[in-house]
């Protein structure tokens, strides 16, 4: 569905991404390891369009989007979310997402003139906020949610803008492991449909929901399998996970 060919990304000097290859696949989540400063967020900033490769290609069903801007792309179907928190904390959960919903329209704030289409763009934020584990809290005003509450409400946003590719950047960063395993099942259950890409540091989430990990480690991929694969590899290990008992 979406395919980073050869990304590569300069800063100054330090090359931040080199010759990063990654496919995501409808139906499957696709997650990307490595220790801080390894380049994961490079990668996910030249998905989503928020920062420009310097060469390389991105490929979304086929065609060529390297070019386009954050907002073309979320009108083909990429969405994603922050790594902090990126609500309107004054407004509704349904307010939030409605407001992410009208960014798909062609002319999104000119909200109060067409009923019918206002109609659909509620509804959709309804299946959204739902979709993402929040059905009943629709009326909540966001900022009295709690931590992992308002980052389902951040999938729940993206879920509004009719995404079918998430780009998900440690959506379960400060979560407690009540709030996490609640956000692991989320995950699970929104690969139908959809490729995610899934940027986390939480391994036993990461192993319990991957389909596919791929591993960078300055600025490169080290290895790219499924989770069997990537929990034996030596290399990895070496690398990466050596320390971590849980792998
Ligand atoms: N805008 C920037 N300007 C200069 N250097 C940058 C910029 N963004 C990232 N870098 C550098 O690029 C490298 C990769 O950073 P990146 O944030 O992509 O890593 P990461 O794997 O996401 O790390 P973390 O897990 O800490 O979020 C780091 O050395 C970082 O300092």
């Amino acid at each position: 569905m979406l395919v980073a060919d050869r990304l590569t990304r300069h800063f100054g000097g330090l090359t931040a991404n080199e010759e990063v290859c990654i496919t995501l696949e409808r139906g499957t989540l696709h997650a990307l390891l490595g220790p801080n400063g390894a380049g994961k967020s490079t990668c996910i900033n030249m998905l989503s369009g928020d920062l420009p490769p310097s060469s390389g290609r991105i490929l979304l069903g086929g065609k060529d989007i390297t070019r386009l801007s954050a907002a073309a792309r979320s009108h083909l179907g990429i969405g994603r979310s922050y790594q902090r928190t990126n609500i309107f904390p004054q407004f509704t959960v349904l307010e939030n997402c409605r407001l992410a919903a009208q960014s798909r329209r062609p002319r999104p704030w000119k909200i109060f003139t067409d009923a019918q289409r206002l109609g659909d763009t509620v509804e959709r934020a309804r299946a959204a906020v739902a979709e993402a584990g929040l059905g009943g809290r629709e009326a909540r005003v966001a900022g009295t949610l709690s931590h992992g509450e308002q980052r389902q409400l951040e999938i729940a946003m993206v879920l509004a803008t009719d995404a079918k590719v998430l780009l998900l950047d440690e959506p379960l960063a400060g979560m407690g492991s009540e709030e996490s395993a609640k956000m692991v099942e989320l995950l699970r259950g929104l690969k139908d449909g959809r490729a995610i890409l899934l940027v986390e540091h939480d391994m036993d989430a990461v192993f319990a929901v991957a389909d596919t990990i791929t591993v960078m480690v300055n600025g490169a991929v080290l290895e790219s399998g499924p989770p069997a694969q990537i929990r034996n590899s030596a290399e990895v290990q070496a690398a990466y996970l050596g320390e971590d008992e849980h792998v």
